[in-house]
């Protein structure tokens, strides 16, 4: 342990004693106690800038350093070893390629589909996802009184529209009320075992078993497989551009296709990333619009002046307050909880005065970085959705916030969360009166991504709201929600 501890440039770097010989202080904070995104901030706190948290691995708090740390082109710091947990099957895998050559060209072979533009082209279609939602908490809950569990109806959501986004159908959550085929059971039970996996490398080889294997992914793969192998099969009858089409149309510079293998991990990648990532995050919107009534208030008398049921992304962005709450929301809880770790290159860098020796695993939590004080100012943990709205400040944290990352692994489904975040809380508002019950039992929980449980809703129509039937005379109510799907 002594030699663990001191043999390296890192001993001069402050942190707790146990983090420097052994992975298990980390062990302790991220898998027993699943705190560990507010239990880092502390450390920073205590130790400053630059903290070790593991025999090989330091955390930054300066969010300076973002643009070094995850920056573009030649300097990039690449992703380090974790990355490697995910099951390789041999192809391309956007999400944890390590090698920054194969990455760029694998990314730029496809990112063309991602960008606000090609993404506003599916508004329809999210549309008609977002009336699904909306109907099912008017059948369920609305009409009948009875509590929502808004854990798991903000999964449902989400994850019709990310199958339909990459499909050209949603798997139907919403419609059927439940876990159709079991697949957020799978996903959640891969997120129980990701800090485990992550945080005790030599675990690594047991995830190769086929016990393991299989309970973890068995339906939510099979899912994934047939609708590829289909269209495979049967082609595209309906002609519709999503993702999936997307993938095959794609070229790499040199002309060749996609194989199917790296289309298939794509399809994993988003279907794996998009669930949790925005369901957690309409769970907090859902929760600071309940706790900030002022700001509620005023995002509804925007909305209603909008005059429109139906409100485009093109009309919601003349309230500028929606995208504000949205992003205040993910500042202030970003789903990605863990600190996005790299590799420092080649030949070592000095950062916050320490000289960092190569592959020396380099990370910045979203949690610590949002809540530096000494940077952002005494209320940088208090919700301000207004900070967005200044143009001085929104250039700040645009550029040193990391809701979805940064730089050349910026996430690609930015664009597809925030119109959908926007687009669905705008719904929500427009159609019912909501707030929380039994407030106690919601909590946070660390397991990589920051994931908020025990949330109950109750939910009823709006009055004069698109649903309600019974106030105001039809020509004072918006039209029915119907949406250009
Ligand atoms: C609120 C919702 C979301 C949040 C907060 C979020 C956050 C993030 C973050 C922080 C990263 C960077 C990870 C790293 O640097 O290690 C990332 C990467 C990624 N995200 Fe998202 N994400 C969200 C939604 C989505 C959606 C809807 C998709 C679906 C297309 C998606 C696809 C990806 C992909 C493919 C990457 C890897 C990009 C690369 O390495 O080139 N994400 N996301």
């Amino acid at each position: 342990m002594h030699r663990i501890r001191n043999d390296t440039p890192l001993r001069d770097i402050p942190g707790p004693w146990l983090a420097s010989c052994s992975p298990l202080w980390r062990f302790w904070y991220a898998v027993c106690k699943s705190n560990y995104h507010h239990d880092l901030t502390n450390l920073h706190r205590k130790y400053g800038n630059i903290v070790r948290i593991a025999p090989n691995e330091v955390s930054v708090w300066d969010p300076e350093y973002v643009s070094e740390i995850y920056s573009h082109g030649e300097n990039v710091y690449p992703k380090c070893d974790m990355y490697d947990i995910a099951l390789p099957n041999g192809f391309f895998n956007l999400a944890v390629e390590r090698d920054i050559k194969t990455h760029t060209l694998g990314r730029r072979a496809i990112a063309k589909d991602y960008s606000m533009t090609a993404i506003l082209k599916s508004e329809k279609y999210f549309d008609a996802v977002i009336k699904d939602f909306i109907t099912a908490l008017d059948k369920n809950f609305a009409q009948t009184g009875k509590k929502c569990n808004f854990t798991v109806w903000s999964e449902y959501f989400t994850y019709d529209m990310i199958t339909d986004i990459v499909f050209g159908k949603s798997f139907g959550f919403c419609n059927a009320a439940r876990d159709v085929e079991g697949g957020l059971r799978d996903l959640r039970q891969m997120l129980n075992l990701s800090p485990f996996l992550s945080y005790l490398p030599w675990i690594w080889p047991l995830t190769q078993l086929e016990i393991i294997k299989k309970t973890g992914m068995k339906h939510y793969a099979r899912c994934m497989v047939r609708e590829i192998q289909k269209r495979v099969r049967e082609g595209n009858p309906t002609g519709r551009q999503d993702l999936l089409q997307g993938l095959m149309d794609a070229r790499y510079q040199d002309g060749h296709a996609l194989p199917l293998g790296e289309i298939t991990n794509h399809a994993y990648i988003f279907v794996l990333a998009a669930p949790d990532t925005a369901s957690v995050a309409l769970r907090n919107i859902i929760i600071n619009l309940c706790r900030n009534r002022d700001v509620y208030q005023q995002l509804m008398d925007s909305l209603l002046a909008l005059n429109t049921a139906n409100p485009t992304w093109k009309d919601l962005q003349n309230i500028p307050l929606l995208t504000a709450v949205v992003k205040e929301t993910l500042r202030l809880h970003p789903p990605a909880g863990f600190s996005l770790p790299r590799a420092v290159p080649a030949g070592g860098r000095t950062v916050c005065g320490k000289f960092l020796p190569e592959n020396t695993t380099i990370g910045m939590s979203a949690w610590s970085v949002h809540a530096n004080t000494e940077y952002w100012g005494e209320d940088t943990l208090e919700f301000k959705p207004e900070r967005w709205m200044d143009p001085n400040q929104m250039y700040k944290l645009e550029r040193h916030s990391l809701i979805f990352g940064q730089g050349s692994r910026q996430c690609l489904g930015k664009h597809i969360a925030m119109i959908n975040l926007v687009k669905v809380t705008a719904q929500i508002l427009l159609n019912f009166d909501f707030g929380l019950l039994n407030e106690k039992n919601i909590k946070e929980v660390f397991l990589l991504l920051v994931v908020v449980d025990g949330m109950d809703v109750w939910f009823k129509r709006r009055a004069g709201g698109p649903l309600d039937d019974t106030i105001g005379s039809e020509s004072e109510k918006p039209a029915a929600v119907t949406t250009g799907a």
